[in-house]
């Protein structure tokens, strides 16, 4: 096989309750993910040396922190496998923007190597090691849409509503680190049954980290706002990206018009099934 070329799908948090912080300092959530058909896209070809090679790398990344490079490197660790990798970035996704744009990448890493070099790993396996990765990966190697608990590792597949959002950055990054560390943070929602998060579907979501958001970084709040004024907006993960949404694609557009040239936005369509698993032919 000569290369790959993989999407790396964003996701929305539609819903995140935090419920309570593990021993750990990890944060226990409730959250419920979806995917969008936007996102970043790699270009994976296989190397005989053994080389994990990245281009372009990212500014203020050191390719040794990359997750794309981690995951590379994951793999070969746990398996022993001789092949290295040339991999291609395109980046679409901003950074720090609670679109899980590095989780996505590294996911799309460990399911495309896994196929280049052939070594059939097993989704639950994969799921594992993207564990060691970062919280949001799990999530983007299994594929479906899926009520999360845990730190975001103990998934449920489910089948969401899948409208037009308008998702909004606000230009600046939200350190997902500072959020939960903020002492302001309520961690005491009382957790519920993913049926009974599902019942009340959109109008009745909301996201805990929202208050401790606003607050830390006022552009977010001004985006929550604008954005709030024209339609149901929310915070998606710890920010910095909002998001609203529309039963068309015409209707998202139309507000794109109007968007202050201080932020920048994108159009995309909620999916259950990610892109990624599409175009591997792989069943989530
Ligand atoms: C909050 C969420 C919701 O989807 O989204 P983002 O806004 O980051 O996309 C995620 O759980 C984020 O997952 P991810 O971005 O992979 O986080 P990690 O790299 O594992 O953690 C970054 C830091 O955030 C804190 N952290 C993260 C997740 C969690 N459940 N509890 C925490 O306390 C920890 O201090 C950790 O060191
Ligand atoms: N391939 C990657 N893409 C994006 N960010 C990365 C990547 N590898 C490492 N990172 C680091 O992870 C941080 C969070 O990235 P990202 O996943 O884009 O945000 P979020 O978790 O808010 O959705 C970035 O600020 C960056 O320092």
């Amino acid at each position: 096989m000569k290369e790959l070329v993989l999407p790396a799908p964003a996701k929305l948090n539609r819903m995140l309750h935090i419920t309570g912080r593990r021993p750990d300092g990890y944060h226990e959530l409730q959250t419920l993910f979806q995917f969008l058909d936007h996102g970043d896209e790699l270009c994976l070809r296989p190397r005989r040396d053994g080389v994990i090679r990245l281009a372009p790398g990212l500014s203020g990344v050191p390719d040794s922190d990359n997750l794309i490079v981690r995951a590379a490197r994951l793999l070969q660790d746990e398996t022993g496998c001789r092949l290295g990798a040339d991999i291609h970035l395109t980046k679409r996704l901003p950074m720090g923007g609670g679109l899980g744009g590095g989780s996505s990448d590294a996911a799309t890493t460990l399911l495309g190597l896994d196929r280049l070099w052939q070594l059939d790993l097993t989704l639950d396996r994969l799921a594992e090691l993207g564990l060691q990765l970062g919280a949001d990966v799990p999530v983007f190697v299994r594929g479906h849409a899926a009520w999360a608990e845990g730190v975001g590792e103990r998934l449920t597949p489910v089948t969401l509503d899948t409208p037009w959002f308008v998702v909004v950055h606000p230009g600046i990054e939200v350190a997902t680190a500072a959020v939960f560390g903020a002492a302001q943070l309520t961690r005491n929602t009382a957790p519920i049954t993913m049926a009974r998060a599902l019942q009340g579907g959109a109008p009745s979501w909301h996201n805990d980290c929202e208050p401790t958001v606003r607050s830390l970084y006022p552009q977010v709040a001004e985006a929550l706002d604008w954005l709030g004024r024209r339609a149901p907006a929310m915070l998606t993960g710890t920010g910095a990206c909002v998001f609203a949404w529309f039963d068309s694609d015409a209707e998202a557009k139309r507000l794109l018009a109007d968007l202050p040239g201080r932020y920048t936005a994108f159009t995309a369509r909620g999916l259950n099934l990610s892109p990624l698993h599409a175009a591997l032919g792989r069943r989530p």
